[in-house]
């Protein structure tokens, strides 16, 4: 997937803020890129404000940003570092989604007409499911796998609404995301296909239980339909803290 938000700065220039390293407000996995970064004299976007700094700052350090204010050796600040952007939107109920990457390339569009769909009732935090972009292999993201399964799961322990998972297409990474998404008590609704010549797993069949998790087979362009159905019943607004 390609991400808008790579950026390479020149250290000490426009006001940017510096800072050594991240300090306890940055997920573990993210600490030694941000070490990193700060060596290669890149920046790196981050989720979370912090101010940590063992050179000067400058004014208020900016939510996200990290840069590095030391002279720079040649060559250095030419990397370009891919990065996954920020997700959410303050006010509104954050939505995850899930369909397999390597199996589920031809269900793109699919997965993309769930996307759109889902941002009636939330904002949707998953939304590279359905990148043009993204191959078979998934995601490449500084940070490597790593941080896609820190952030993956950041996702899902940040989601307000219900989850939505695209079953059809046999995936480890959406049965490990349901079992994560169950241990923290979320609610996930399971879309399958039966005409798509696909199997469900009877684990996950029989992982349907109330309200918790629910399996619902529908076809390919009903998948708007089913959504309106699942969240007429349980608006995600309700998992907003007032
Ligand atoms: O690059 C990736 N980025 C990513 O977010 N995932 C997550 C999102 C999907 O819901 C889930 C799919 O898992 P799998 O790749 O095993 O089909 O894993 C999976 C990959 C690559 O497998």
């Amino acid at each position: 997937m390609k991400l808008p938000l790579a950026e390479t700065r020149w250290p000490g220039g426009g006001g940017e803020q510096c800072i050594r390293s991240g300090g306890p407000r940055l997920l573990p996995g993210r600490v030694k890129e941000v070490r990193e970064a700060v060596d290669s004299h890149t920046w790196v976007q981050l989720t979370s404000p912090f101010h940590k700094c063992g050179h000067s700052c400058t004014g208020a350090p900016r939510a996200g940003r990290i840069t590095c204010r030391r002279r720079a050796p040649p060559g250095a600040g030419r990397e370009v570092r891919r990065l996954r952007p920020e997700r959410g939107e303050p006010g509104r109920p954050s939505l995850y989604v899930g369909g397999s990457i390597p199996g589920g390339r031809e269900d793109r569009e699919l997965y993309g007409r769930i996307v759109s769909r889902l941002r009636r009732f939330g904002a949707e935090l998953t939304e590279h499911l359905a990148a043009a972009d993204q191959g078979a292999g998934g995601e490449e993201a500084a940070g490597g796998n790593r941080l896609i399964h820190e952030q993956d799961l950041a996702w899902l322990q940040q989601a307000e609404g219900d989850g939505c998972v695209e079953v059809a297409q046999p995936s480890l990474g959406i049965g490990y995301e349901l079992d994560r998404a169950v241990a923290r008590s979320k609610p996930v609704l399971c879309l399958f296909r039966p005409q798509s010549d696909q199997m469900l797993s009877a684990t996950i069949r029989g992982a349907a239980e109330g309200l918790q998790v629910q399996v619902w087979g529908y076809e390919a362009a009903e998948e708007a339909a089913m959504l309106d159905a699942y969240f007429a019943v349980d608006p995600p607004e309700r998992w907003l803290l007032p």
